[in-house]
């Protein structure tokens, strides 16, 4: 290994530029002497800040940065888990090489004035176009407004700061990426805020069949993160939701090692909530994932999504 170059791919964003510098700081950690090459790519999601459902959603962030990978003009993609579509299989000829360490999963408020969420005053514009986020608070704040806003974790700081918003919800993980932790009021835990699938996980993908690069990277892989984010995507998986279905949800290994999944269905208006939590105990994490998906199909999820325009 010590001699190739592995040219890394990724979107040009601030966010994922760091999330790359962590791959090359471990990489040269693992293999020293190994040399890196970054080929940054702009995607469909950051170059349109209008509604992701108009330009296909899913994949919007990840689209160009799979065609680099396969196109040969890179060898390695880094991705936000979150990002990734669930309900399809990865592009053909692509495969997972390692999930990373995973970062924090909550969900942090921004409030230039320090105010915490339960202190919002009625009306306080949250500048926010995730249908997931929104749909939580309106189930838990319904006095908040929630106003759409894109485009990257840096550019919604500033359109925070130009008053476009009165207050934002990030990843706390991204702040923590781009060096803005300074700007968190507060860290929303999971029961305040259920997170998305596979926040706080970065994947890493090659070409299928580069095997001797897929052996040479999968020393970076958590083991606690591929189950955990086994369990996610299988869930996501079996449930089918679309980009505008507002779906959360967790997987977590405890501290005596087994497995658990938690995960919320909401309807836009945060008046539905379908919630299931089970234990893998003997079961895969991908048996898991199955498993609570079904329940929450058992209590409706189906139809509460296919009920969401799309
Ligand atoms: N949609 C952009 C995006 N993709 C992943 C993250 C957060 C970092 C992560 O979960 O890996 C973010 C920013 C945000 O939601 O605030």
């Amino acid at each position: 290994m010590s001699a190739e170059l592995i040219r890394i791919v990724s979107r040009d964003s601030p966010m994922a530029l760091a999330q790359v510098e962590r791959v090359r700081a471990e990489l040269a950690v693992l293999h020293p002497g190994t040399r890196t090459e970054v080929v940054p790519v702009r995607t469909t999601g950051d170059k349109w800040m209008g509604d992701l459902s108009a330009v296909e959603g899913k994949g919007a962030f990840t689209k160009e940065v799979d065609a680099a990978l396969l196109a040969g003009e890179a060898d390695l993609a880094v991705h936000c888990v979150k990002d990734i579509p669930a309900d399809r299989p990865l592009p053909a000829g692509t495969a997972f090489a390692a999930f990373l360490r995973r970062d924090d999963i909550r969900d942090a408020l921004i409030h230039p004035g320090g105010l915490r969420l339960d202190e919002l005053p009625a009306g306080t514009r949250i500048g926010t176009s995730s249908v997931r986020r929104s749909a939580q608070l309106a189930a838990s704040h319904p006095h908040l407004l929630c106003v759409p806003m894109r485009g990257n974790a840096n550019r919604r700081l500033e359109k925070l700061a130009a008053g476009e918003a009165d207050a934002l919800l990030l990843a706390a993980s991204g702040l923590e990426r781009i060096g803005r932790p300074d700007v968190i009021t507060e860290i929303l835990s999971p029961e305040v805020m259920c997170p998305p699938i596979g926040a706080g996980v970065l994947a890493l993908q090659c070409r299928e069949g580069d095997t001797e690069l897929i052996d040479a990277v999968s020393g970076l892989g958590d083991p606690a993160a591929h189950r955990e984010t086994t369990a996610e995507r299988m869930f996501l998986h079996v449930l089918q939701g679309h980009c505008n279905s507002p779906i959360a949800g967790y997987a977590q290994v405890e501290r005596n090692g087994d497995l658990s999944l938690r995960a919320k269905v909401f309807t836009p208006d945060g008046k539905t909530v379908l919630n299931a939590h089970e234990w893998a105990g003997a079961l895969d994490p991908a048996t898991l994932g199955t498993s609570v998906a079904v329940s929450l199909l058992r209590q409706g999820a189906r139809e509460l999504i296919d009920g969401i325009a799309h």
